[in-house]
């Protein structure tokens, strides 16, 4: 190797708070082996943060500081933008297009705006010969991104799917375990460094649906569609229903599902977050606290399960890290494995035609008949119980809880059949639906 090929990959890192900090302590830390690595020295020549005073445990003072994080994309000294802020538009936005438009790599860790902006990105990445990489954007530390792009990269694949928040799972297995209260666990997660800034993100299913709508892409050659993605969070699960599944030989997980169907049209997908029972036996089952698994299902590699850590500093600094080693090593090839171009624009597949096992928890009025109302309007929208699993211990003040499992079956007739319920006075909240997974 020549001394210029050796000549060190200059970053600018944009966001200095959980993985940002961890970004510059794991370079510390490891600075031999990435650059033996990498085959050339990793040097940071600027930084960028809110507050320039805040203590973050490492030493910033050989590096230049921007004020205003946009100016990094402008700077000669600086060949790649490592973007650790956040938000899906705005100044985020504006620092990512600005770098790869100049030429310059970026690294994020950005799922929102990768989900959002992803296809236009990766498109100014090609035309200006520029390196776009988001590792870290999807299940933390675990090399997913790179596993199916470049490990899995001779399969077709049909079907994709994971626990992919750190913390929903660190929510679940809490309560799963101790019977731990829901916002407590919550403010844990967040102390700890998973949750993001707006912690609804994660609980609502959305921080989850932006990384199942990246994986998909990736997955099955598709332009992203995050907003086709079918969203439910965890917030309305309660410790009765994860008692009950328990029951049942289940747990809960919060599980993102992509999948590509054929129709005569040509390919349609479905994508869905919601929480599921998981029958103990699966592999996803024992992932708890803030670990992530992504199983994707590759037609000659079988299935393949890929299993870290989510979320936190270190593992998410890892994946960072490991996408510079890709640049700085020359390796700018298509962000989505193709070039955006041959990328597929893939119409919704209808989630009603599919065929589920479903768990639906109802909470009712403590008088006689209301068991017989259920009942019948799943009779009437051609709804098979298998099992009614619970009827009357009293949940806190609003009702008594009935639930029941179904057979297979048209996820269509259960929606009709909740529909049919709906107003009814015999329900005191909302049902709650959790689909079985399949295995
Ligand atoms: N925390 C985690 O475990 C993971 C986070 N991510 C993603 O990494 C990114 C960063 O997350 P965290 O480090 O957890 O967030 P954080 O909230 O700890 O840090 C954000 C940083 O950005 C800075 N910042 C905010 N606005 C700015 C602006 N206009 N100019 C310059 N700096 C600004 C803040 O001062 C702070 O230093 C987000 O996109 C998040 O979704 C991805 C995987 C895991
Ligand atoms: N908030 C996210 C962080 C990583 O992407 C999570 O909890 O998984
Ligand atoms: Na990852």
């Amino acid at each position: 190797m020549t001394g210029l090929d050796r000549k060190p990959l200059r970053l600018a890192i944009a966001g200095l708070g959980t993985v940002g900090a961890g970004v510059i302590r794991l370079l510390e830390e490891n600075r031999a082996l990435v650059e033996a690595r990498a085959g050339r020295p990793i040097t940071i020549a600027a930084v960028s943060a809110r507050d320039r005073t805040k203590d973050r445990g490492v030493d910033l003072s050989g590096f230049a500081w921007c004020d205003d994080m946009a100016e990094m994309a402008k700077r000669d000294d600086v060949d790649v933008v490592v973007e650790l802020v956040g938000g899906s538009d705005g100044p985020t936005l504006a620092l990512a297009r600005d770098t790869l438009a100049a030429g310059k790599g970026l690294v994020t860790a950005n799922k929102a705006m990768i989900a959002h902006h992803g296809m236009e990105l990766a498109g100014t990445a090609e035309t200006n010969g520029a390196g776009l990489r988001f590792e870290a954007a999807v299940a933390g530390g675990i090399p997913v991104v790179k596993g199916l792009r470049e490990g899995a990269s001779a399969n077709a694949i049909d079907r994709v799917y994971g626990i992919l928040n750190g913390t929903c799972n660190y929510i679940l297995t809490a309560m799963e375990s101790s019977g731990a209260d829901f916002g407590e666990t919550l403010a844990d997660a967040q102390r700890l460094g998973f949750a993001e800034a707006d912690p609804a993100f994660d609980i609502d299913g959305v921080d989850a649906a932006h990384k199942l709508a990246i994986l998909a892409a990736l997955s099955f050659g598709a332009q992203i569609d995050f907003e086709s993605v079918e969203i439910d969070g965890i917030r309305r699960v309660r410790a009765a229903d994860i008692a009950q599944a328990d029951a049942l030989g289940y747990v809960v997980r919060l599980i993102g599902v992509a999948d590509v169907e054929q129709s005569t049209a040509g390919p349609r997908m479905l994508q869905r977050v919601r929480p599921c029972l998981v029958a103990k036996d699966h592999p996803l089952a024992p992932i708890d606290g803030p670990t992530n698994a992504v199983v994707a299902e590759g037609n000659f590699s079988g299935r393949l399960l890929f299993q870290g850590a989510g979320a936190g500093d270190g593992p998410t600094a890892s994946a960072v890290v490991a996408d510079l080693i890709d640049l700085a090593r020359g390796d700018a090839g298509a962000a989505f494995s193709v070039p955006t171009q041959q990328l597929v624009a893939m119409p919704k597949a209808d989630s009603g035609a599919r065929e589920s096992r479903s768990y639906i928890r109802f909470t009712v009025a403590d008088r006689p008949g209301v068991l017989a109302e259920i009942t019948a309007a799943m009779r009437d929208a051609g709804v098979s119980i298998q099992s009614l699993i619970q009827e009357g211990e009293a949940d806190g003040a609003d009702g008594v809880l009935v639930a029941m499992v179904t057979h297979q079956g048209p996820v269509r007739n259960v929606r009709a059949a909740i529909e049919m319920l709906a107003g009814s006075d015999s329900l005191t909240d909302d049902p709650l639906i959790m689909p079985i997974l399949r295995s």
